[in-house]
């Protein structure tokens, strides 16, 4: 599935969300309309297309960006983990010895992709021999001895036999020294059932570990009923698709793995031997978004998502009472904040800090709104992890990188460190407390309070 023009409309939707720290509805709409028209267009079925947008909707306007994340960043993710999940894992290919049967109909790749596969095992040290069954197409028998002597790789066939099910029983036993017996057969123009009724014998005569569909990537939603009937009769394990070099289809060959609860297997890529891939899901979609390597980021994210909340857990009032407070301290507090509910309330939390205590800081201490709030995370991932330890550094020239790099107002910059300062000197205030006298007043007390917990109410940073 090439999907050209997914990767480049994508980036399109997705560069709409730089620079915000949250996506609406209206964003999100958007993406999942390019993803729904460029399925479509590879012909991917309705109702898969239909399930991926509703998944995708649902997890980027549900789940929160976790924290140096963009928001674009985290959409973006979210794209890739489902279009991952749609297209399933790789059909399991052990490297040791085993019988593979191909089915497809005429033309879909068969002969061209056991040679391949062979080729592919042979790279993995095993030896391959491909057994080819098909009596059917005059020239498949010099094809496949061809392609099998190009792969080098053992091969069989009869030209005089006209039995495929003898064929297929006298290939096994005459290439025994080989480990893994690819068994090519024969395709028809249409799902005949004298090509079921052949395959299923072959079937019978091989016993093979597992069996591989072979598409045409160009088959359309026609790939639902061959796949239905191929299962129905000698089960179908995994797909291989074909002429992926060729189309910008490719979305059948997903209909028929789900048709056949099954994954898919080999990639083909062109007419060599060598034209062939082993089908690997996250390379498989970041390729198809041409975007570098979408499995780093999806880590990266998820480790944010674990720091984030391992953040929460460990988080602990008390501790804006030590140490230097930093722009990572001030961004922390506002995502608890989000959680835990406002600063004043939070404060008394405390042991100690509560009774009126919060009555004497200015009132615009800790006023930040929601909206400036947001700002400020944007702001903050923008900055490089010296500035946000030493926020005292950054001069006139930062503050115009910063802005410029978040799309933010040089004066939302200021602001933010105008508000970090405010913050660091009325947490000083309490610091100027001294650990003894803060812990005899604990105690005074009675220690109590502590833990986070839904507190409601609008404080200094509600909206
Ligand atoms: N470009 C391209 N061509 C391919 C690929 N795989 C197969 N072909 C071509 O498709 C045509 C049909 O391939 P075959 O391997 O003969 O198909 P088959 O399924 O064995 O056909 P029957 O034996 O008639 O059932 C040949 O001309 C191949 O060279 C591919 O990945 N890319």
């Amino acid at each position: 599935m090439v999907l050209d023009d997914l990767g480049s409309s994508l980036r399109d939707s997705l560069g709409q969300l730089s620079g915000q720290s949250r996506v609406t509805e209206e964003d999100v709409e958007d993406i999942v309309k390019e993803i729904q028209r460029s399925l479509l267009q590879a012909d991917v079925e309705v109702s898969l297309v239909m399930d991926l947008s509703d998944s995708i909707k649902e997890r980027a306007l549900e789940e929160e960006s976790p924290a140096g994340t963009s928001a674009r960043d985290h959409v973006l993710s979210i794209v890739y983990e489902e279009m991952v999940d749609l297209v399933g894992d790789s059909t399991e290919i052990p490297l040791e010895n085993q019988t593979i049967l191909l089915a497809g109909l005429q033309g879909s790749g068969k002969t061209t992709t056991s040679a391949k596969m062979a080729w592919w095992f042979a790279k993995k040290g095993l030896r391959p021999a491909i057994v080819q069954t098909d009596t059917f197409r005059p020239g498949a028998y010099d094809q496949a001895k061809e392609m099998a002597s190009r792969a080098e790789v053992d091969f069989y066939g009869d030209p005089d036999e006209e039995d495929p099910v003898e064929i297929a029983r006298k290939g096994l036993e005459e290439t025994d020294e080989a480990d893994v017996h690819i068994v090519d057969t024969a395709g028809r123009h249409a799902l005949e059932d004298d090509l079921i009724a052949e395959i299923e014998e072959i079937e019978r005569a091989v016993e093979p570990d597992r069996n591989l569909l072979v598409l045409d990537a160009a088959i359309g939603q026609g790939a639902k009923d061959q796949a239905r009937q191929f299962d129905d009769s000698i089960g179908i394990d995994g797909v291989a698709i074909t002429k992926l070099d060729g189309t910008a289809k490719g979305g059948g060959a997903l209909t028929a793995v789900n048709e056949t609860d099954s994954s898919i297997a080999f990639l083909g890529t062109g007419e060599e031997v060598r034209d062939i891939e082993r089908f690997e899901p996250s390379g498989f979609i970041s390729r198809l978004l041409g975007m570098g390597d979408l499995k780093q980021l999806t880590e990266r994210v998820e480790r944010a998502m674990e720091e984030t909340q391992q953040e929460e857990e460990d988080w602990d009032p008390e501790d804006m009472l030590k140490g230097e407070f930093t722009l990572k301290d001030m961004r922390r507090q506002m995502q608890a904040m989000n959680n835990m509910g406002p600063l004043d309330q939070v404060m008394d939390m405390i042991p100690g800090m509560g009774g009126g205590l919060m009555d004497e800081l200015p009132d615009d201490a800790m006023d930040v709104t929601q909206d400036r709030m947001r700002d400020f995370e944007v702001v903050m991932d923008s900055m490089t992890e010296l500035e946000l330890e030493n926020p005292r550094a950054i001069g006139a020239s930062q503050v115009e990188r910063i802005a410029r790099g978040s799309g933010k107002d040089e004066e939302r910059v200021r602001e933010l460190l105008e508000q970090h300062k405010m913050m660091s000197q009325t947490l000083k205030q309490f610091q100027g407390m001294g650990q003894g006298n803060m812990e005899r007043m604990m105690k005074k007390m009675g220690g109590g309070g502590g833990g986070g917990g839904g507190m409601g109410g609008m404080g200094p940073f509600g909206d």
